[in-house]
């Protein structure tokens, strides 16, 4: 397994708030990294820092991807990495597909920002990714807006189209909060099969320790924007370090 991210001693702060502290982890080809904690811990503004979206500032610490600090590229580079090399599933995928705009168009547009490609190309690469994926009927998906697929298929269709450009790493920020428990199933399996038929890294941010324990390889539990355990999922679970820990897994699991 090639090593992709690495987080190295990282400190965020938004304007004069640090939110995160110490932070250390690294991610491999293929791993399924959890982060769980309480609301407001610093899940989302860890995945934010990745892609130095709007807001957070890392204060100290590197963030390497491939050997390469991602904090020391350029907005061009920065934006060739968005949606190419990594990219990012959030809570509700009508992020990824605009409104106004055909799932084709949006395929289109999405593909042709990273490499020249037909439309053509561009549409079989995402019923490609869709049969897959088990979505059915991909052209009438392809065909729709956003307004006309259910919230459950906006979902699946988002995660589909973060995989356009086969990133290495797909970051996902609850992606199974505004669905139904079995839509949200179905996501857990989509996210996995994602990593067995393309070897996709994916950090999974969830307020859901039980998806958390059904999928990752690797856990960590934030508390209070440090780091309270992290490593294999299984051990964390069954041999958690810290009082936090072990609460978090108490209620959850009983
Ligand atoms: N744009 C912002 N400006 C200032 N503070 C922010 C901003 N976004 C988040 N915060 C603060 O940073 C802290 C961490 O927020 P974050 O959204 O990362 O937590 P979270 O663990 O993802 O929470 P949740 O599970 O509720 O989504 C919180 O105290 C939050 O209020």
């Amino acid at each position: 397994m090639t090593e992709l991210l690495k987080f190295q001693n990282v400190n965020i702060s938004y304007e004069k708030k640090q939110v995160l502290y110490d932070i250390s982890f690294s991610l491999s080809s293929g791993e399924i990294l959890g982060i769980v904690g309480n609301s407001g811990c610093g899940k989302s503004t860890l995945l934010k820092s990745i892609l130095s979206l709007e807001g957070p500032k890392v204060t100290k610490g590197d963030i390497l991807f491939k050997d390469m600090s991602l904090l020391s590229l350029n907005n061009e580079d920065m934006r060739q990495i968005r949606g190419k090399s990594i990219s990012m599933v959030f809570q509700e995928s009508g992020i990824h597909t605009n409104p106004l705009k055909t799932v084709s168009d949006t395929v289109f547009e999405s593909m042709r920002a990273h490499c020249a490609i037909s439309k053509r190309d561009a549409l079989d690469t995402a019923v490609h990714i869709f049969e897959s994926l088990s979505l059915p009927d991909p052209e009438r998906i392809l065909s729709s807006y956003p307004f006309e697929l259910s919230g459950g298929m906006n979902q699946r269709v988002g995660i589909a189209l973060a995989m356009l450009n086969k990133p290495s790493i797909i970051l996902a920020d609850e992606p199974t909060s505004a669905l139904d428990p079995i839509v949200a199933v179905q996501i857990v399996n989509e996210l996995k099969s994602l990593r067995e038929k393309y070897n996709t890294a994916i950090i999974l941010v969830t307020h859901n320790i039980k998806i958390a324990r059904s999928i990752t390889d690797t856990i960590m539990v934030l508390h209070h924007g440090k780091i309270a355990d992290y490593g294999n999922t299984k051990e964390v679970l069954s041999s958690p370090k810290s009082e936090f820990t072990k609460e978090l897994i108490l209620s959850a699991l009983g």
